[in-house]
């Protein structure tokens, strides 16, 4: 067992990345793109220990993909990203990774390996073949490197070089920094960093998504409540009562963000937005759904179709549902084709029979993003 903890950095917002998904996000066949990284690297040598870093919104989700290694929250950038990860590592040596560069070449890291103890961080860089201005006068190229990851560092030394005010890019700039030597090694063009859109195409060693589809279920039940505005699938309907809810008790939304979780593996509305929390309290449900929905896209996912069925004996549905498809439609951002709304009386069987509540069934279809169309 090595005494290398390998950390692995996914906790970025794809802010430059001008997709619908995340970079850490993207899949690789069934994999996410962080996990490929993280179990590719991890064949390449036998860690102490493996840290995911990651997004604070995907941290729940994250760690229900592989109970081998050890997930952080992230922080507001990489550097306290990697401070959040150095907290709970044991070991001398640390090796930190983007998860951004997907395709490190395993002699990149055996070479990081063998050279740890020649300097305080160990960093791949590529030399320049172009010509380089730097505040539009040309400098020598020759004394200009393209820093990469991974980089090999003392654990204490980098712990006491991050603890600074000043926000690096990199570790090996905060090492130097704080006084002390860093070994250059020579890097890869296929580490190169997924930051753009288009860097896509030049990411040599990912295969393209799989083309499986995901179904998720949903169910909900509210029970009226008098003296309440009544909203489903994000409309108003012109009743004296409503539902009786924490949020404003729309009953179809709940139902479908449960469907649209349920399809992505991610759990329910209960664990996404607490009924024990104030903050959504009579909370208008469409702002749920657009945060579910923003969710599903992030972590790669496109959403197919959509099929409701809404169990009441009240009120009358049916001079409503192309209002509440158009509302869906627009609240997903898919094709009304793609959304079907059913309903359905109770027979005057059971409490909804009794017209004491409502019910909605729902059902999601999603697919992955696949970033080799677009
Ligand atoms: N708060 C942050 C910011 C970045 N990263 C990680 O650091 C690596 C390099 O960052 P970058 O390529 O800039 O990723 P993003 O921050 O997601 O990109 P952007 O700056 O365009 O938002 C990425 O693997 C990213 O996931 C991180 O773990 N925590
Ligand atoms: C760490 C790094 O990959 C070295 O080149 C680079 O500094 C990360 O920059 P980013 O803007 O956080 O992607």
């Amino acid at each position: 067992m090595l005494d290398v903890t390998l950390i692995v950095l996914c906790a970025g917002n794809s802010t430059r990345f001008d997709k619908s998904c995340k970079k850490q996000w993207l899949r690789v066949g069934k994999e996410p793109l962080w996990l490929n990284v993280t179990n590719r690297l991890n064949s390449f040598s036998n860690f102490y220990q493996t840290i995911v870093v990651s997004h604070k919104d995907e941290l729940n989700y994250m760690q229900n993909f592989n109970d081998d290694y050890i997930y952080v929250e992230g922080g507001i950038s990489r550097q306290e990203s990697i401070k959040n990860a150095l907290k709970v590592v044991k070991s001398k040596y640390v090796m930190i990774s983007d998860v951004a560069r997907a395709c490190i070449p395993e002699l990149v890291v055996k070479e990081l390996l063998q050279n740890k103890s020649k300097a305080d961080c160990i960093v791949p860089v590529l030399d320049v073949s172009d010509t380089v201005i730097y505040e539009n006068n040309t400098i020598n190229r020759d004394e200009v490197k393209l820093i990469q990851t991974p980089q090999l560092s003392v654990t204490q030394i980098l712990n006491n070089a991050l603890n600074t005010s000043i926000e690096f890019t990199d570790e090996s700039s905060a090492i130097k920094n704080s006084g002390h030597q860093v070994f250059y090694i020579k890097g890869d063009i296929s580490s190169k960093k997924l930051t753009f859109g288009d860097d896509i195409k030049q990411i040599p060693c990912l295969k393209e998504p799989s083309g499986l589809f995901f179904t998720g279920t949903g169910f909900d039940i509210h029970a009226f409540e008098d003296n309440k505005e009544m909203f489903l699938g994000g409309i108003k309907l012109p009743y004296e009562y409503g539902f009786k809810a924490h949020s404003d008790g729309d009953v179809l939304i709940h139902s479908l963000i449960d469907a649209l979780l349920g399809a992505a593996g991610a759990g329910d509305i209960g664990e996404f937005f607490p009924d024990t929390d104030d903050t959504y309290k009579g909370i208008d449900s469409k702002i749920l759904l657009e945060k579910i929905v923003n969710f599903i896209y992030s972590v790669g996912y496109e959403i197919v179709n959509i099929d409701l069925t809404i169990i009441a004996q009240k009120p009358k549905i049916n001079p409503f549902k192309n209002d509440i498809k158009s509302s869906i439609s627009k609240l997903l951002n898919l094709p009304k084709q793609f959304i079907n709304i059913k309903a359905t009386t109770a027979e005057k069987l059971g409490f909804i029979g009794r017209a004491e509540g409502v019910a909605v069934q729902s059902i999601a279809n999603l697919k992955y993003y696949n970033w080799m169309e677009k």
